[in-house]
């Protein structure tokens, strides 16, 4: 079992006026600024976009996901062509997720025990079991930066004695997860169950810390719940987790979940809003979400966002984005996400700025004034 990677995270700056901080997360492959936003790329690719183009998005860490990785390639093949920074070419920061959330939405008949989980591999059926140490040992072999627990996400619906059985359960499971843990230099965040329950939220977050870990998750939220419900979990549990340790709320979100997370304290995010939004024709501007595929935008020969200062809107119209989508050409896909991608980082960016200046609640009340939302 390996001791926390000591000295990585150091708050820079707290806003006073409210719980948003400027913080700074050191990894084996580079220093990272908070509140950041983490691009998913599950296969090991941040889909539509090249590592050039992540870089040109100010994009600092990227997320992998532990379970799709497993299936295919395969975790070792990963290894021994050098890992996944070498893999995918993508020099900066990764984290990888565990796997026990991506089981229960993608696998098959999951069958899940004290030992881990069954599952039938969504690719080709096979049967596999996912286990903590199993996971642990996926992650170290891929050479992610940062690494989580194995853990259980129950579903909004679950009610309270499943979900007080599985946080208890979540929590063997992460000592058996920081015990199977030893590769240096690699930092294991612990995983915050409780579902929408403000005491059972309370204990998960007490035993999770009592573990100790480099860095600690909220788990659980996103998954159908009201936003009311997810910002209430936001509320209660920020001011109980530590505040010299990276908080990540995994899953979130969409900009105003972004805006209301800092607002409380947490510092890393991740969401395939930004990219799975793009593929679709629903894209990110400073006066809210437009559908590019809109008659609306047949004629239009303005930028898609003329507040944006990104490579997409400096140098196409919105009449040939538009054109692109309903032509189903592979630039559209490239094209929008590299704008939604570069939207949710400069937005990250906009908010580190306003932290350091003391201006963040100001910041979010002329937020939500800006975003009127669903344009056509
Ligand atoms: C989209 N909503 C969402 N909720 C999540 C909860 C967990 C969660 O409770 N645990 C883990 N390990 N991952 C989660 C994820 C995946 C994050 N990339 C979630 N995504």
């Amino acid at each position: 079992m390996r001791g926390r990677v000591s000295g990585t995270f150091s708050v820079i700056h707290r806003d006073a006026s409210c719980g948003a901080r400027l913080g700074s997360l050191k990894t084996p492959h580079g220093e990272i600024e908070t509140p950041i936003f983490m691009p998913v790329g599950t296969n090991a690719t941040v889909k539509a976009m090249t590592p050039e183009d992540l870089w040109a998005v100010h994009a600092q860490i990227i997320l992998a996901n532990t379970y799709h990785l497993y299936l295919r390639p395969g975790h070792r093949l990963v290894e021994s062509l050098g890992g996944l920074h070498r893999f995918m070419n993508w020099s900066g920061p990764i984290l990888t997720d565990s796997g026990g959330f991506q089981v229960f939405s993608l696998g098959e008949l999951r069958k899940i025990s004290e030992e881990g989980v069954k599952f039938q591999s969504h690719l080709d059926g096979s049967y596999h079991v996912l286990t903590p140490e199993l996971s642990i040992k996926i992650q170290e072999a891929l050479g992610a930066d940062i690494i989580m627990c194995f853990d259980e996400c129950p579903a909004a619906t679950a009610d309270y004695d499943y979900v007080s059985r599985s946080l208890e359960m979540t929590t063997r499971w992460a000592k058996r997860c920081k015990e199977a843990h030893s590769r240096e230099g690699q930092q294991l965040f612990g995983i915050i169950q409780g579902g929408m329950h403000h005491d059972l939220r309370a204990r998960s977050l007490n035993e999770i810390c009592a573990i100790g870990f480099d860095g600690y998750a909220l788990g659980g939220l996103s998954v159908g719940e009201e936003k009311e419900q997810m910002y209430g979990v936001m509320e209660s549990c920020a001011p109980l987790m530590p505040q010299d340790a990276p908080r990540y709320i995994m899953g979130i979100g969409a900009p105003e979940d972004l805006v209301e997370a800092v607002w409380h304290g947490f510092d890393m995010f991740d969401c395939v809003m930004p990219t799975r939004n793009a593929r679709n024709g629903m894209l990110f501007t400073s006066q809210g979400r437009i559908n590019i595929k809109a008659k609306a935008y047949e004629e239009d020969g303005g930028p898609l966002d003329p507040a944006c200062g990104c490579h997409v809107c400096r140098t196409y119209s919105r009449a040939y984005l538009r054109h692109l989508y309903r032509a189903g050409e592979i630039l559209a896909s490239q094209l929008n996400t590299y704008h939604n991608l570069y939207y949710y980082l400069d937005l990250m960016r906009r908010m580190r700025g306003a932290i350091r200046e003391n201006r963040f609640t100001e910041f979010r009340r002329d937020f939500y004034g800006s975003q009127t939302d669903n344009h056509v």
